[in-house]
């Protein structure tokens, strides 16, 4: 098998060495010369994995073409508002066949399209499928135990990939729900900037599980109004990827909460897609008419209308309701 991984930052060099690791050919495409320079020489990514030991076999490479031509299957491992450019990139090099996977969680801002759609405008011919799930990119790099989803159309295909793709601590159970894998990656990272401001502003253990609960009930709704299957809203990509990235500020978009609740400056912080992804998922369910308080709080934060303190004030005077609704 031979596999190249497009995107040498945090994500696709964990899934790199992943299959390095396994035996397979792996190349990491990474557009920065010091990035690959130091994978080939150092085995390390101290910019974006610092103090993980990468795999000798692993290779990296800035020359596009070659990694891609070269491959019989790639995983596409960029952030989700740089993906079309990056299909586009590829397309010449692309032989007819070789199945892409999709590892981005976020919403084309200016369509409101996830990655396959954005993907399957840009390589119609090419087959999909998207990963994701709770797994931190150092604690894959590291070998620790994780377990994610994969979605293709096609059962076959996601049967066979999840297959290839597993490795001894990274099992991939199979799903057929492509938009409810993907809804549920891009609508946590929403949710996770809500839980982190709940978190820096220091509202204590009991508001953090309210948050995360409620938002639960916003990523069902919103999801299911999307067209994602209830349960896997309920699965790893979705409930799974809620708690994990709620409850720890390795996430980046927790991290990215928490500056926000403290008052702090978040300019230089790290990607937090949900940052990018917040607005067009307050507009989509607008679109929807679905009620979705977490993630329309979540956007005027960030888009300057709202304080934090604001923001709290206004969810707890919402009127009361069932639980269920
Ligand atoms: N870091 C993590 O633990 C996980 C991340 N993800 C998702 O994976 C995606 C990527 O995240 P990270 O790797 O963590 O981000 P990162 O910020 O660590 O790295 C992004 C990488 O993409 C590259 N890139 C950006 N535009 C590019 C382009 N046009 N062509 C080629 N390369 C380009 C950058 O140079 C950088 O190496 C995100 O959507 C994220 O939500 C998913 C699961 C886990
Ligand atoms: O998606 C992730 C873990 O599943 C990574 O979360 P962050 O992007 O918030 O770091």
């Amino acid at each position: 098998m031979r596999l190249t991984v497009i995107g040498g930052g945090a994500w696709g060099t964990a899934l790199a060495s992943v299959y390095a690791r396994k035996g397979f050919a792996t190349t990491l495409y990474a557009r920065d010369e010091a990035t690959a320079e130091s994978v080939n020489e150092a085995h390390e990514n101290p910019r974006y994995l610092p103090g993980i030991a990468l795999p000798d076999a692993l290779r990296a490479s800035t020359v596009l073409s070659i990694s891609v031509e070269s491959a019989d299957l790639i995983l596409l491992v960029v952030p989700a508002q740089t993906l079309r450019a990056v299909a586009c990139d590829i397309r010449p090099f692309l032989e007819p066949g070789v199945p892409l996977v999709l590892c981005a969680k976020g919403i084309e801002r200016e369509t409101g399209l996830f990655a396959s759609h954005v993907v399957a405008q840009e390589l119609p011919e090419a087959p999909l499928a998207v990963l994701s799930g709770p797994s931190f990119a150092q604690d894959v790099a590291a070998g620790l135990p994780t377990a994610v989803t994969l979605a293709a159309e096609e059962g076959d295909l996601a049967e066979e990939l999840s297959r290839t793709l597993s490795a001894d601590t990274f099992r991939i159970y199979a799903s057929t729900d492509m938009l409810g894998v993907e809804a549920g990656g891009a609508l946590k990272n929403v949710l996770a900037l809500a839980a982190g401001a709940v978190s820096g502003r220091g509202l204590g253990a009991s508001a953090l599980a309210a948050l995360v609960t409620r938002g639960l009930s916003e990523l069902r709704r919103l999801g299911e109004a999307l067209g994602a299957r209830p349960e896997t809203l309920t699965g790893l990509s979705g409930l799974g990827d809620l708690v994990l990235t709620c409850s720890s500020a390795q996430s980046r978009n927790f991290a990215y909460g928490q500056a926000l609740g403290r008052g702090e400056d978040v300019s230089g912080l790290k990607l937090a897609e949900g940052v990018h992804s917040a607005a067009i998922a307050a507009r989509l369910a607008r679109e929807k008419d679905i009620e979705a308080p977490i993630v329309q709080t979540v956007a005027a934060i960030l888009e300057g209308r709202l304080s934090v303190d604001e923001a709290i004030g206004r969810l707890m005077a919402r009127p009361l309701k069932r639980e269920e609704d």
